[in-house]
This record gives structure tokens, C-alpha cells and sequence, in this order.
């Protein structure tokens, strides 16, 4: 199984105590930002705080990603030039739009790993699509480019563009978060939920991490330690899930054994999608060592 995210922690590229702490909690992914967190008088002071932070800290083998600006702001193209120096495993871009956008970080990404010797394809890509522009081209800004590793949604600036807001049961998102997850599952690439950004709200959180589980989310971006937990323990899989999964697998192996590729287990037909299921659901309490 790829690479684990269920969680993806924000923390804003202004605070180096924040930045030093982060890994220590526990996120499977660490995400830098040097975007909306950051107000315009404090870009530049960022900039040189997250550049240094990773150059010189370790991170303990966390996946870190940097949000950078959007290269249509004054601040875009300088982050690019000292964020793929500094050697992230990617960059997240925020508002994409089109898989011009895309294409447009791709290609400056590859300029300057050209120019500081760096292999073509080092630093991944990863898109957020935050308006209904985005969400329309899912498919094509999925496939924009062989850099990208995942695509998001955020939905704070989502339900804006829309001109709406968010409820708790996220009735507002569901056509966004399926065309990102379809475009995601189409392209072979991982699809990561929104925040939610009532961290003193445990249950409603967890009643969004379980909706988003539900549609196929590999994760989610989260603002505070205190949503790691939550998020990894609704990931988890049972241990009746566990144990219904090593039966569909000894009785696939079994019928196998016997020429055949489908039975009956309990009343209920196994075949291919069921036993690709149940190898999933091992394949995650192997990764997160149930
Ligand atoms: C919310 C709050 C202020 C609460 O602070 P509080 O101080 O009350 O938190 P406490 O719980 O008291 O903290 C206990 C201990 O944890 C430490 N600690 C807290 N948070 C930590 C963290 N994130 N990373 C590492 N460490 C952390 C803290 O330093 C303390 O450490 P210590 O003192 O040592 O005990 C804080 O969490 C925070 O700043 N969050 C990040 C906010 C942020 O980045 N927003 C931008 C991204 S969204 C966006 O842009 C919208 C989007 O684009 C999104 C999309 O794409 O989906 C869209 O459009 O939707
Ligand atoms: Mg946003």
C-alpha cells in the first residue's frame, strides 16, 4: 500500500515554534503554509522561516508539503525559487483552477531544479481545487501533470465562491468532494478532504471524518494536534473488520485451491471486489500496526 495520509497538518509558516514541534504529534503528512495563514506584511519573514526550518530541522521521515502562494500574487514566484531549494517532498497549490495552473508550477519546478541540479520530477505537486472553476476541471487538473501526487479540497474558500456557507452536514460540499474523489480515483492519485475549523467541535469532526471515510477520502487537512487522534482511530480498521477480512481471504485461497473464483462465506457471494477489499483492510491494520 501507498504511502499513509490520513492527516495532513496545517501549520502556519510564520510560527518556527509550531514548525519545530509538528512531527512530534504524530500527522502522517506536515503541510507548511505560506498562504491564507499568513498575513501579506509577515510573506517574506515566512518565506525565510520555512526555507530555513527545512534545511536545518528533522522532520523524523513525516511527508512534508509546503502551500506556496498562487503565481498569480505578487508572492507566488518567490516561494517557488526558495521552496524547491529548500527540498519538500512537494508543493501544495493552493486554488487551482485550471490544468494551466498546474502546468505553470510544473514547468517553473523544473527550471529550477534545473538550475540547482536537482533530478527533473524531485519535488511533487499536490492541487487544492477551492472554487466551483476547479472543481468543474477535477479531471484534467488530476492529470496535469506527472508530478502530482494528490489532489484536495478547501472548502472554507470553496463555499465562498459559491456563495454559500458550510454546514455541519456538509450537504453544500457533497458535489465537490465527489468530482475531486472521482477525478483523484480516475488519475491514480490520492484525494485529501478539508479542514474543519471548530477545533473545540471533537464531535462534529468526528462526524465529518466519518462521512468523508464513507465517500473514499484517503485523509483529511487539519488544523490542531487534537484532530490526529480522532481522524487515525476512524481510520483504523476494526477488529471485526480485521477478522471478517483474514476469512474472505482463506476462503478465496481455499476456493482457489479448488478451480474456482467465487463462493458463498456466511450467506454472502465473495468474489474479486470483495477479496480486493478485505486485502485493503489488511494492507491498513499492517500500515498502522493493529
Ligand atoms: C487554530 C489554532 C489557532 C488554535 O490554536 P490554539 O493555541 O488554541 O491551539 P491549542 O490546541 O491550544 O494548541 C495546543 C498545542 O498544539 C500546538 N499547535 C496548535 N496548532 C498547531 C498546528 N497547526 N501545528 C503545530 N502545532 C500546533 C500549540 O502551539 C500548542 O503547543 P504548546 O504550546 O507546546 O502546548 C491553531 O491550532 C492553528 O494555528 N492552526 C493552524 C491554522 C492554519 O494553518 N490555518 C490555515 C489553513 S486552513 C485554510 O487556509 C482554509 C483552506 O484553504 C483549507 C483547506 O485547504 O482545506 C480552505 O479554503 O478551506
Ligand atoms: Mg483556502
Amino acid at each position: 500500500m501507498g504511502r499513509l495520509r490520513r492527516t495532513m497538518l496545517y501549520v502556519p509558516g510564520n510560527n518556527p515554534g509550531m514548525i519545530r514541534d509538528a512531527h512530534i504529534y504524530g500527522a502522517d503528512s506536515i503541510m507548511i503554509d505560506l498562504e491564507d495563514s499568513v498575513s501579506l506584511n509577515e510573506k517574506d519573514a515566512a518565506r525565510l522561516i520555512v526555507y530555513h526550518a527545512l534545511k536545518t530541522l528533522d522532520f523524523g521521515g513525516t511527508e512534508i508539503l509546503v502551500r506556496v502562494n498562487p503565481l498569480n500574487t505578487p508572492y507566488g514566484r518567490d516561494d517557488f525559487e526558495a521552496i524547491v531549494r529548500a527540498k519538500p517532498d512537494a508543493i501544495r497549490l493552493p486554488k487551482t483552477e485550471t490544468p494551466a495552473d498546474v502546468v505553470e508550477a510544473d514547468e517553473l519546478i523544473s527550471e529550477i531544479e534545473t538550475k540547482i541540479g536537482l533530478p527533473r520530477g524531485t519535488i511533487k505537486l499536490f492541487a487544492a481545487i477551492e472554487s466551483a472553476k476547479g472543481a468543474l476541471n477535477a479531471e484534467r487538473i488530476a492529470t496535469a501533470s506527472s508530478r502530482l501526487i494528490g489532489i484536495a479540497i478547501g472548502a472554507e474558500d470553496f463555499v465562498t465562491d459559491l456563495k454559500t456557507t458550510r454546514s455541519l452536514e456538509g450537504i453544500e460540499l457533497l458535489t465537490a468532494r465527489s468530482f475531486v474523489l472521482f477525478a483523484a480515483r480516475a488519475a491514480g492519485i490520492a484525494a485529501v478532504d478539508t479542514v474543519f475549523s471548530n477545533v473545540k467541535d471533537d464531535e462534529g469532526f468526528a462526524g465529518e471524518v466519518k462521512l468523508i471515510k464513507q465517500l473514499g477520502f484517503d485523509g483529511k487537512s487539519i488544523i490542531n494536534p487534537r484532530q490526529i487522534e480522532i481522524v487515525h482511530r476512524i481510520y483504523a480498521p476494526t477488529e471485526d473488520e480485521i477478522e471478517k477480512a483474514q476469512h474472505v481471504i482463506e476462503a478465496i485461497e481455499e476456493a482457489e485451491a479448488n478451480g474456482s473464483g467465487v463462493i458463498s462465506l456466511n450467506g454472502k457471494m465473495i468474489d474479486k471486489p470483495v477479496v480486493e477489499r478485505a486485502r485493503r483492510v489488511l494492507d491498513l491494520a499492517a500500515a498502522v500496526k493493529i
